[in-house]
């Protein structure tokens, strides 16, 4: 296989990223207990040399964060008016722990570009305890989601936030919620001691995202002595009773475990302060509607409650949800509203056309060439299609709703920690996830609706890092255009890698490791590879290239057809002289020249944009007798593609003729043409699109 000089590479990337994040753990345990700084001092000179290099790293990683920070600032949002004033209340805020001259010796040690920026975290009312948990994260200053809400929040107001996806918008509630129950307005009347019953609802739509979003409420909640409690299905309830009975601050939870825990009267919200709907838009669209307006009803003075409702995407009919669970008085702060684009800014996104059969074969060679030797999330539409995907990606596992929850949890906590880097995922992934190095995500068709694609590409390119999210699509039975126009994406339409250019890359990559081998083999091998000189018949280049390719896991390079990305099929046009309107058309001339057993073998036919031709793939075999069989079909010509033409694609929304999409034509860089565009009446490769999971519903992923 051609992935093995990557994937060492991989598992040192992965173990380099593991030193890291302990780094960063150890660090923020010291900065957690109370010790002087002085012992930390002396604890920092005794650190070994390689906890000076993670250090060091950490050190740089924190600038990054800090440079992207500043950088996402600069997309526009965080006002500087806005934030003097933000400066002038925590000034004035007397609750706030830090001191006035504390504070100056903070900005004074706080570097040029900390003072400079006006959402430094130095800039708002957060306390010291959470200053200490995000500098330990590496967080200097707030995101513009974090900066525009903060106040708001903290000062009472029920809010609408949005913002694109990896752009804070936890933290945007976590921080504000936190500082309001310990130095804020919902200090006063917060329930403490044992048995307390909770003061922070929070809601989300999956079992993962509610673990996620608990972890941050932990984290920073712990530091102010908070604590949060975790309540989702398929997990026992016996232990989560225990934790309410103790009493806890806040509760994190999906909405049917959270009912039902109401239902056994294990959940009191007469002291709750805060309620939160994270991704409310998918709550409500999932069927959760009843459940969530049952919970949200169990509040009996609503006016005493801040109710919080965050996502990507509002579509209006959330909105209209939105004005019966908050206050008419509600602010909103929308980070995306009318602009165009919708997804994440900092992901490239791309579309390659690919049949369902060809899907187990190509994929492994996308996440070669886009994955940057990080990790990568496939996302399918059904739980068997997981399930069916993930066993045939080497090194993959699936995540969907008909497993376990407990191997669930061991899967996502894997791949977390980067033991094996390929996802294979429904939509239970899709909302929230926030994984580190995810540089991939592959959608193996266009999903139903554009939040869920918005929501997708999302899992990479996060807290201004980048990422490459490529869908694989059939573009005569799929609404990209629709995506395409409801999102604000301009997809890059390129072709599949082909596998000569894979072999390319790998070559090089081979190359680069046989020069770290070490002389001391040259005496050992040197009679070996002289005999072989001697006897090849080969010149040294010749050889060395072939040691070369197996040193890549090459022992042949197979051809890949350019329309539907199968091996051992290549792409023909055929023209007639005359426009092609229909599918069955194409198949008619065929059947002039062709026996009839060669034209049910071809596969994928699709006609072309211009509406004068039709596109399909043979087997390499047939080739020839296509060709050939051309000479008896006045005005007909067969011709092999080197680079796909525009493809009519299925327009369902405006179902058009020629859609305004197109096919084809895109290169892969490097790649040796284009391809798309599908049709297989012989055995319908392509009918098992799988919409039938749906995505509705409770269970359904
Ligand atoms: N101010 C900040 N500075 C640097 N990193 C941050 C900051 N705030 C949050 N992050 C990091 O950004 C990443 C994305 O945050 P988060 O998961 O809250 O995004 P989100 O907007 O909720 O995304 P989604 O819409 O996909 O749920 C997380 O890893 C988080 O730790």
């Amino acid at each position: 296989m051609p992935s093995l000089a990557v994937n060492e590479d991989k598992r040192e990337k992965k173990k380099k990223k593991k030193i890291d994040s302990n780094a960063e753990t150890l660090d923020f345990d010291s900065l957690s207990d109370k010790k002087s700084k002085k012992e930390k001092k002396i604890k920092k000179a005794k650190a070994s040399e390689s906890d000076s290099e993670n250090l060091e790293k950490k050190k740089s990683k924190k600038k990054d964060k800090k440079r992207k920070a500043a950088e996402m600032e600069e997309d526009g949002s965080g006002t500087s008016s806005e934030s003097s004033e933000t400066v002038d209340l925590k000034a004035e805020s007397g609750g706030n722990s830090v001191n006035k001259k504390k504070k100056k010796v903070k900005l004074a040690e706080a570097d040029e570009a900390e003072v400079e920026n006006p959402n430094a975290v130095s800039n708002f009312r957060i306390s010291a305890p959470l200053r200490e948990v995000l500098k330990s994260k590496g967080i200097e200053a707030l995101f513009p989601i974090q900066a525009m809400t903060f106040d708001a929040v903290l000062d009472g107001s029920d809010l609408v936030g949005r913002a694109r996806t990896g752009q804070g918008k936890t933290l945007a509630f976590v921080l504000p919620i936190l500082e309001s129950l310990t130095n804020g307005p919902a200090k006063a009347a917060r329930k403490t001691g044992y048995g307390r019953v909770p003061s922070v609802l929070v809601l989300l739509p999956t079992r993962e995202l509610a673990k996620q979003v608990s972890a941050e409420f932990e984290v920073y909640g712990g530091a102010l002595g908070l604590t949060s409690c975790c309540l989702y299905g398929g997990a026992p309830y016996q232990s989560q009773e225990i934790k309410l009975r103790r009493g806890v601050d806040i509760v994190i939870g999906t909405p049917g475990r959270i009912k039902d825990h109401i239902e056994r009267g294990n959940l009191d919200f007469s002291s709750l302060k805060f309620r939160v709907l994270d991704e409310a838009d998918e709550m409500l669209r999932m069927g959760f509607v009843e459940d969530v307006e049952l919970i949200l009803g169990k509040v009996e003075d609503a006016g005493k409650v801040q109710t919080l409702l965050f996502s990507a995407t509002l579509p209006d009919w959330v909105k209209q949800i939105a004005t019966r669970f908050l206050k008419p008085h509600k602010k909103t702060v929308d980070l995306v509203g009318n602009e165009k684009m919708k997804a994440s800014i900092n992901v490239r996104h791309i579309i390659i056309p690919c049949s369902k059969s060809a899907r187990s074969q190509l994929i492994p060679d996308i996440i070669r060439c886009y994955s940057s030797g990080g990790s990568t999330i496939i996302f399918t539409e059904t739980k068997d299609s997981a399930s069916e995907l993930a066993d045939l990606l080497p090194g993959a596992r699936p995540l969907h709703g008909d497993i376990q929850q407990a191997q669930r949890e061991v899967t996502l906590s894997g791949f977390r920690s980067g033991k094996f880097s390929t996802l294979v995922a429904t939509n239970v992934a899709a909302r929230g996830l926030d994984i580190n190095d995810v540089q991939l995500i592959i959608q193996c068709e266009p999903p139903r609706d554009v939040e869920a694609y918005i929501h997708r590409s999302g899992r990479t390119g996060r807290a201004g890092n980048t990422g490459v999210a490529v869908m694989l699509c059939d573009p005569r039975r799929s609404n990209i255009s629709k995506i395409e126009r409801e999102s604000g994406v301009k997809f890059e339409h390129l072709a599949a890698p082909q596998p000569s250019d894979l072999a390319k890359a790998a070559g090089s990559e081979a190359a680069e490791t046989i020069t770290q081998v070490s002389d001391g083999v040259i005496p050992i091998f040197k009679s070996a590879a002289e005999e072989l000189l001697n006897t090849s018949g080969l010149s040294p280049v010749e050889l060395l290239a072939k040691a070369l390719a197996k040193t890549a896991g090459y022992t042949e390079i197979k051809s890949r057809s350019l329309l539907t990305s199968m091996e051992n099929y290549v792409t023909v046009l055929l023209q007639a002289g005359r426009p092609i309107y229909t599918q069955s058309f194409a198949y008619g001339v065929l059947r002039r020249f062709l026996p009839e057993e060669k034209v049910e073998a071809l596969v994928g036919l699709a006609l072309t944009a211009d509406g004068n031709g039709a596109v399909f793939d043979v087997p390499t075999e047939d080739l020839d007798t296509f060709l050939s069989g051309q000479e008896n079909a006045a005005g007909v010509s067969l011709d092999v593609v080197k680079e796909l033409p525009r493809l009519q694609q299925r327009d369902e929304s405006r179902g058009g003729r020629f859609g305004s999409g197109g096919w084809g034509g895109g290169r892969f860089s490097g790649g040796s043409g284009g391809r798309g565009g599908f049709s297989d009446r012989r055995n319908d490769r392509f009918s098992g699109r799988g919409r039938g999971g749906g995505h509705r519903g409770n269970g359904k992923w």
